[in-house]
């Protein structure tokens, strides 16, 4: 059974549909991650689930749990990431952790939380003397004050350096040991694509598309974008290219000067033939790369858009 379960949610803020019809279900222990360009509708399906704005239409439910019904039951299961605006400034970091735990019935150890965010060292300094990304991985201990079994992280890395971003995957991937159910919604693919299970893609507040990383790349195109780049001068690419234009797997090619880049779905079986033929003739190649395709290219094939970033 799903842990999480969203069925055909809608939501509009007057003429504004922000929320048009989101359906998917999240499995226990994956990091499920929503992405999307500027308002699809990311923040408000998450508000909704997180019982923080009432739906205009559609069904949540946390494994049989309903908002409607347990209300009470479900506020103890999750633990949703307040906006740094939320930290209490004048209090320390610990203080902010023990009075985040009073809120609810049971609690983890602040203790374990503070190592868990790797601010054991920084816990009686107040939450003002925070760098940016100090401030959002406290923002994630609290979402695990009450220990709870499912995390929403609202774009937790927004804004942070690429040293800091790191700091918070490695909290996201330790939550996930520790077999908690991650919800993210970021701004950056790379973070998608590196610790995600499954993305959901949101445009226009409907889901376009959800799988793993990997199948949403596969079911894309197998294509590869080959790069050589010849030391011979030109002659050696246009003779190089004419080759390749022979096999099978190669979709097409382009040529500028010495270098040539060939798209083809077979890049090794395609380079083993371009090479026997430049070993031949005697060129020389002085730089090859095969371009895998991203997240990215998957998200802009789907939407349409280019990506924010
Ligand atoms: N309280 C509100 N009142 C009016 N309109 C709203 C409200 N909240 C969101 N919207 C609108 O609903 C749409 C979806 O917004 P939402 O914040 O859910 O998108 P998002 O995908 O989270 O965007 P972003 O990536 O920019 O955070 C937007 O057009 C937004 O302006």
């Amino acid at each position: 059974m799903p842990v999480l379960e969203v069925s055909h949610l809608k939501k509009s803020f007057g003429a504004v549909h922000a929320v048009e019809d989101i359906s998917f279900t999240v499995e226990a222990g994956e990091i499920f991650t929503i992405i999307g360009p500027n308002g699809a509708g990311k923040t408000t399906t998450l508000e909704m689930i997180e019982g923080l704005l009432p739906p205009d239409e559609g069904d949540i439910a946390f494994g049989a749990k309903k908002w409607s019904r347990n209300e009470e039951a479900i506020k103890n299961d999750i633990g949703v990431q307040p906006q740094s605006s939320a930290l209490f400034d004048l209090l320390t970091v610990e203080e902010n952790l023990k009075l985040f735990a009073t809120f609810y019935d049971k609690s983890r150890p602040v203790a374990d939380i503070l190592e868990m965010i790797n601010l054991t060292e920084h816990k009686n300094r107040h939450v003002k003397k925070l760098s940016g990304g100090q401030k959002q991985r406290l923002a994630i201990g609290l979402a695990m004050v009450n220990d709870p079994d499912i995390i929403f992280l609202d774009e937790p890395t927004t804004g942070l350096d690429p040293q800091a971003r790191r700091n918070i995957w490695d909290i996201i991937l330790r939550l996930k040991q520790l077999g908690k159910t991650t919800i993210l919604t970021t701004h950056y693919m790379e973070e998608a694509e590196k610790l995600s299970d499954r993305v959901c893609i949101v445009d226009q507040g409907k889901v376009v598309t959800l799988d793993t990383p990997s199948a949403l790349i596969d079911r894309l195109t197998k294509e590869r974008e080959v790069r050589l780049s010849f030391l011979d001068g030109e002659q050696a690419a246009i003779e190089t290219e004419a080759i390749a234009q022979r096999h099978p797997a190669v979709v097409r090619t382009v040529r500028e000067g010495a270098a040539l880049q060939i798209w083809t779905t077979q890049p090794e079986d395609t380079l083993y033939e371009l090479f026997g033929y430049t070993k031949d003739r005697g060129y020389r190649v002085e730089q090859i790369s095969i371009r895998e395709l991203s997240l990215e290219d998957v998200f802009i094939a789907f939407t349409g858009k280019e990506w924010r970033d």
